[in-house]
């Protein structure tokens, strides 16, 4: 039996890039691709890469459009998929890319994103460990998923398992990420004119007002039981995709390497897309780009007292469409890594 999909934003990045990792999975099929000002287009004239899907008309994002399907991909700007989600079938399996249902806090989502809160939906992290164990758990099953933002998930895939072990301290957690420049998405944005951000780097969001801020510290604090402090730095790097997240923290008394490394080792050992690196070995945005696959290395810094981590995903795939497939795949039963077999792409 395979599954029916409907892909809202399906004309964006990260909706593309769901489309390009479904084209190999086994058990879905794809039978509408909506988004907004392109609707009526054919999908092969807008992403010619897409060839499977290029005959496929794009539909208008309506309820009419995207009910009647097992699954519903949601990549739209921030704010746009709410309404139309809370007027989906309680049956249907939504999936939504964007920050709509990720923050638990209300208050938060009204300070960082100036609207209203819709509400929290389990989190599409399924490496996460939290109180009840791993997040996959919660995803068994479920109707409703908020896909991580990028930064959170190298962000917080860095630092988890040192909170969820209790030997990290909760306040001066620093976290200074380079994004690719598709993180912003294809709308034309002047701060991404080609001929400045080739060849150079840039910060942005500094001093706090990054909306991903709130997102790392509920999902840390969580795992943690305490209130977790982070100053977090996004930069924009000179690459079409990947992020490189390097987070630190100050460790507790008497913790050391050891203590470090069984942590972050015990929490991934076992995962199919999340990685500690062997020692010595660094983390490359190259070594997962096109690839569902995080990478990461630890050391410590005794003279600091704090652990250094660095984390590697592409933006697009983990950081959004494989964490979603990923995500899909738990939520209806199927094996985890359909549809996510793609190594990186190096050089
Ligand atoms: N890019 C990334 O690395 C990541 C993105 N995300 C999230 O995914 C979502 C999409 O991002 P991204 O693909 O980068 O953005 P893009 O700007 O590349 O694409 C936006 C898509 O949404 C459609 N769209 C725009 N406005 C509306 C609307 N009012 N109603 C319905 N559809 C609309 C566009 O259709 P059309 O072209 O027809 O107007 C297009 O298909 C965002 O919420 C983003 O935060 C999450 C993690 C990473
Ligand atoms: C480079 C760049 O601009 N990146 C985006 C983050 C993209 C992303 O993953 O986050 P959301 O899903 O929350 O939009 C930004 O900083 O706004």
């Amino acid at each position: 039996m395979s599954f029916s999909v409907v892909v809202s934003g399906a004309t964006g990045y990260a909706g593309g890039e769901v489309l390009r990792l479904l084209a190999t999975h086994p058990e879905v099929e794809v039978k509408t691709v909506a988004a907004h000002s392109s609707a009526g287009q054919r999908l092969g004239d807008l992403a010619p890469h897409l060839r499977k899907y290029a005959n496929l008309t794009v539909q208008d994002t309506t309820v009419e459009n995207l009910a009647g399907h097992d699954v519903v991909f949601l990549a739209l700007p921030h704010g746009a998929s709410a309404e139309v989600a809370a007027q989906l079938p309680e049956g249907t399996l939504v999936i939504d890319a964007g920050a709509d249902h990720r923050l638990e806090s209300a208050s938060a989502w009204e300070k960082f994103y100036q609207s209203e809160h819709a509400g929290f939906w389990p989190y599409g992290l399924p490496e996460l460990l939290t109180s009840e164990g791993k997040q996959r758990e919660a995803l068994r099953g479920a109707s409703r998923i908020a896909v991580p933002g990028c930064y959170p998930t190298a962000s917080i895939l860095a630092l988890n398992p040192g909170f969820a072990a209790g030997l990290l301290q909760p306040r001066d957690v620093v976290i200074i990420a380079a994004s690719g420049t598709s993180g912003a998405g294809k709308s034309l944005k002047p701060h991404l004119l080609g001929s400045e951000i080739m060849g150079g780097m840039l910060p942005y969001g500094v001093g706090g007002g990054h909306r991903h801020t709130p997102e790392i510290e509920e999902k840390l604090s969580a795992t943690a039981g305490e209130p977790v402090q982070i100053s977090f730095t996004p930069t924009l790097a000179p690459m079409p995709r990947g992020i490189l997240a390097t987070a630190t923290a100050k460790v507790k008394d008497g913790v050391g390497e050891a203590d470090l490394r069984a942590a972050w080792e015990s929490a991934y050992t076992d995962e199919p897309f999340v990685h500690l690196l062997p020692e010595g070995q660094w983390p490359h945005t190259k070594s997962v780009q096109g690839s569902n696959h995080a990478v990461m290395q630890l050391a410590f810094d005794e003279h600091a007292g704090r652990v250094i981590v660095t984390s590697a995903i592409d933006n697009l795939a983990k950081g959004t469409a494989g964490g979603a497939i990923q995500s899909m795949n738990i939520a209806l039963g199927l094996e985890e890594n359909l549809g996510l077999a793609q190594e990186g792409l190096v050089p």
